[in-house]
């Protein structure tokens, strides 16, 4: 109990108050008998005694009685700009910038604020940490290792401040005298000196640096320092609807942070937070521990005793928060209570309240206006929209049009060739508008198969006066892109494209370029000029900045003009993975990665740096995108405009075809040739075939990669050759793609379970299949993407295979993919496919048409060599019993081996594949289940 205070001792009170530590005054208080229970009441400001969660406290006995006033001021002039987010609130500023600098050169302590600079960037809302509160069953010596340490394992053991040690001593000094008398609790407000000097030891642990200047001020006074360092120091900070509590480490504080029900451990920030509700029920039990003083909320008090005589806490209710966009036409203001910014918000007339998130949400035209308004809030810092979406959505902010989509003009095409803008469906026609409109920098996102490739040409084709034109691709769809070019672009003669095929290259030989993101690595030093327009597809083979990769294209896309990124899955699990795309088309979104991964990938600062693999405000961002930059369509937003299937010609690169390989199909092609039997004849063609298939391997497998590198989740494989079968097989197995396989040696009891496991993986997972064995008879309609490696001679079969996902049950458009490489048997099976498909056709037995696909494929038969060859695989394939020969031929066939339908060793498969990928496989069971169905030529829906 304090005793009565005579006059003298008012009078020095009431002088050294203004100097007194808040700290001390806290000792004093928690060495104040408690008082007995009664009814609590919030002191904090009217408003949370009137709406807001504050209205569910519970109502406890007797506080503390100083607590919240002596600490509950913040120094606001202080508070960084960024420093907005409640939980990342500090609670010991500086209160000037000298004393800032002081502090942090004695502190070398990361700090656990998301809130600033990036790293190594010194600000002032950085210097105090939470203190770290010792994570269940750690013991403190394990959690600090040190006294001084404590409230970080970072933090050394040497920490000292002693720049500012004689002026905070001199408060100290005075503080103390002040406090020779129990007065030193008095009901007189806390003055802006005695805040000085309570702030003007921030540290990475309040405690620490306090205990030092404390130990040296009892020092100073020649008393035991022991009582100085028995009570330990934290606070409450209010966040939302919970607060958390910033101490170090304190067994029995913990033993009661235990027995509170709401009580959460966050073992980022290394402290307890507890719903609102046990708030009362802490700070009670807080103050009966000689161990610990408490600071509570700021503002708020839960006790009954509330204030000692102090203003209340209206004056000191601080609150924190920023604006979130939620719409093209409307933002959103994410803070907590405050009866002022209340009544600011019902000065808006576009004001709307939201009951579900319980926040209040405005027109974007009067996004500046509240600014402006709440800046004159006294007690309410409110952080805008950030830069770059003001500036994107300018317009908007100006005088909001309710539109919710942005208005696009209809694009002047008459400068593109006809074939192609005529081919444009109607939502390809409006991406083509849209990065017109976006002067031709755009992310163009849609979903895979929409078409981004005709997209992306007719968009180029636009600013054709500014070509040469780059495209970089991925390897295996370099001839892909030459033949959609060939295909949509008349007007482009063929000698016109170069394709760069290896390192020797020349990037810029033609109006068209096309070359792999690998090659653009080797060869970017050779450009002496920039292009101006660039189209790279797969974009997000971009998103690691550190990669070869993106170090050779981040530079080109600086200082084109015109920059067309593509990508089905621009962020395959991230939004950190979007930066690299974002500033390739705006360099000025968010200069620095930094301000990005704050507002967006949840930055938090960890022991090693920062970590920017979460995600926040993803609304924002998609909107943000959408407004500038990336155009996003799925194939469920588009689905009545697309075919039911849509099938591709993929030309695989022959540059993958060893040297070796390339050598023994031509002298399979030869001997084709050559005037020998009809038996010879045969053989000849059978080597010809394994031959093919030896050479598809590697680009096979590169396809396949690619493939699963852009994220394609479920697809099916077909293949014919066992040895193929095998190498792609061996190949996932290596990655560790999940994946069944389905051949002639399956047995017929684990077909359908195999074809089960596919159907119901979640996760990535590949159907490796034969074409003859699993053509028939399963259901992978999961799946929405069928890739032939290998052609087939009877395209009723083929019709079949695709039928496994183009059936019941699917509901998206189907892409089939056929892998066509030149100067192997495919220049013949494709016609021959061709062919007998029109026949097919104008029976009636057909839509199909696979000639749509293949139009540019005009380098056949130019040599009546090749013609003889055609005509030999017609002639072979239609006689009976040919199948059967050719089936197993490629069920036996091993590379291997030197016999006449096999010969070169298995290094002559390219460089992608080890030679174990091609050993022979056993003997294995064959069971040759297909047959022309020809019913299956009419789709089944
Ligand atoms: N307007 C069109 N007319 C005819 N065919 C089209 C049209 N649009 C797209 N296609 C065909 O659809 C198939 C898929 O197109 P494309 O390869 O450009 O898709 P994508 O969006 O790039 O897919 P991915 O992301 O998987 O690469 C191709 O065979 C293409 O020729």
């Amino acid at each position: 109990m304090s005793l009565p205070l005579t006059e003298e001792q008012k009078k020095k009170i009431e002088a050294n108050r203004q100097k007194a530590l808040a700290r001390r005054a806290g000792k004093l208080l928690a060495e104040q008998p408690q008082s007995t229970g009664s009814a609590s009441s919030f002191a904090a400001s009217p408003s949370q005694s009137k709406q807001g969660p504050s209205q569910n406290f519970s109502r406890g006995p007797s506080k503390p009685k100083s607590h919240s006033v002596l600490f509950g001021q913040q120094n606001l002039g202080n508070s960084s700009r960024g420093d907005q987010r409640p939980h990342n609130s500090h609670h010991y500023q500086l209160s000037t910038p000298e004393q800032v600098q002081r502090i942090w050169k004695n502190q070398e302590m990361p700090t656990a604020c998301p809130n600033q600079g990036p790293p190594n960037q010194t600000t002032l809302s950085g210097l105090s940490p939470p203190l770290a509160q010792g994570p269940p069953n750690v013991s403190s010596q394990q959690l600090f290792g040190c006294k001084i340490s404590q409230g970080h394992p970072q933090a050394s053991c040497q920490t000292e401040l002693t720049s500012d040690a004689n002026t905070t001593d001199e408060l100290l000094v005075k503080a103390k005298s002040s406090q020779e008398t129990p007065a030193s609790s008095s009901s007189q407000p806390t003055s802006d000196l005695e805040l000085e000097a309570r702030t003007a030891k921030p540290s990475t642990s309040g405690q620490n640096t306090s205990d030092i200047h404390e130990g040296r001020l009892q020092e100073k006074l020649g008393t035991s320092p022991q009582k100085a360092v028995s009570s330990q120091k934290g606070l409450c900070v209010r966040e939302g609807e919970r607060f958390s509590v910033k101490i170090g480490y304190n067994a029995e504080l913990l033993a009661v942070f235990k027995s509170l029900p709401s009580r959460i451990y966050d073992p980022t920030t290394k402290t307890w937070n507890f719903s609102l509700t046990d708030y009362s029920a802490l700070l009670e039990a807080a103050q009966r521990l000689h161990t610990v003083t408490l600071q509570p909320l700021a503002g708020v008090d839960g006790s009954s005793g509330g204030q000692i005589g102090l203003p209340s806490a209206p004056s000191l209710a601080f609150v924190k928060g920023r604006c979130m966009l939620i719409s093209r036409a409307r933002f959103e203001v994410d803070i907590s209570y405050s009866e002022d910014l209340i009544a600011l918000f019902k000065q808006m007339d576009s004001r709307k309240y939201d009951v579900t998130t319980r926040k209040w949400n405005f027109l974007l035209e009067d996004h500046n206006k509240l600014i402006t308004r709440a800046r004159s809030l006294p007690q309410v810092q409110l952080e805008p929209l950030p830069k770059t979406v003001t500036l994107a959505f300018s317009s908007q902010l100006e005088k909001t049009s309710l539109c919710l989509t942005a208005d696009i003009p209809e694009a002047d095409l008459s400068e593109v060739d006809d074939k192609l803008v005529s081919n444009l469906m109607p939502f390809q026609r409006a991406g083509v508008n849209f990065a017109i409109a976006k002067r031709g920098r755009l992310l163009l996102a849609d979903d895979m198969g929409l078409g981004k490739t005709i997209q992306a040409i007719c968009i180029a084709t636009f600013y054709r006066k500014e070509w040469p034109l780059l495209v970089v691709v991925p390897s295996s769809v370099r001839f892909t892109w030459e033949q959609a070019f060939l295909r949509w672009l008349p007007s482009l003669s063929p000698e016109r494209i170069n394709v760069v095929v290896n390192g020797k290259g020349c990037l810029t030989a033609g109006l068209v370029n096309i070359v792999s993101f690998d090659l653009l690595s080797k060869l970017e030093r050779q450009l002496k000029t920039s292009f101006k327009v660039v189209i790279i597809d797969e974009s997000h083979f971009l998103k690691n900045i550190k990669t070869a990769r993106c170090r050779a294209a981040v530079p080109i896309l600086k200082v084109a003009k015109r920059v067309i990124l593509l990508s089905g899955t621009p962020a395959m699990s991230r939004p950190a993975e979007l930066y690299t795309q974002i500033i390739a088309v705006k360099p000025t979104f968010f200069p620095q990665f930094h301000a990005f991964g704050l507002r967006y990938c949840d930055a938090k600062r960890q022991h090693w740096g920062w970590d920017y693999s979460g995600s926040s405000n993803l609304g924002e961002l998609k909107l943000l995108l959408e407004e500038a930059i990336m155009l996003r369509r799925l194939k469920s937003d588009v689905l009545s405009q697309l075919p039911a299937k849509q099938r591709k010609m993929v030309v695989v690169a022959p540059g993958r075809i060893s040297a070796k390989a390339r050598a023994s199909l031509a002298a399979a092609a030869k001997e084709m040739t050559r005037k020998i039997t009809k038996e010879q004849q045969k053989e000849a063609l059978i080597v010809f075939f394994n031959r093919t298939a030896e050479a598809k391997i590697p680009c096979v497998i590169e396809y396949i990669l690619d493939l699963l590198e852009s994220g394609r989740e479920k697809f099916l494989v077909f293949a014919h050759h066992k040895v193929v079968l095998d190498a792609i097989t061996k190949e996932l197995e290596r990655k560790h793609v999940p994946h069944i396989r389905i051949d002639g040696s399956t047995l017929s009891a684990d077909r359908e379970a195999l074809c089960q496991q596919f159907q119901l993986s979640e996760r990535h997972s590949v159907a490796v299949l034969s074409i003859t064995a699993a053509n028939m008879g399963l259901t992978f309609s999961s799946a929405d993407l069928v890739v032939f490696a290998e052609l087939f001679w009877n395209p009723g079969v083929l019709i079949q295979a695709e039928d496994r996902v183009h059936r019941i049950g699917q509901t998206s458009s189907v892409g089939i993919h056929y892998l066509v490489a030149r100067g192997t048997a495919d220049d013949y099976l494709w016609p021959l496919i061709q062919e007998k498909i029109k026949v097919l056709g104008e029976a009636g037995l057909s839509e199909t048409n696979f000639s749509e696909m293949t139009e540019a494929t005009n380098y056949l038969y130019k040599d009546p060599k090749q013609q003889m060859i055609y005509d030999l695989f017609q002639k072979s394939f239609e006689e009976d019993g040919t199948d059967m020969e050719l089936l197993e031929a490629a069920e036996s066939f091993d590379p291997g081996s030197a016999s006449g339908t096999s010969g070169s060793s298995s290094c002559d498969l390219g460089d992608t594949l080890d030679e174990s990928s091609l050993s022979a496989s056993p003997p294995t069971k064959r069971r040759f289940e297909f047959f022309d169905n020809w019913d299956s030529f009419t789709s089944p829906f």
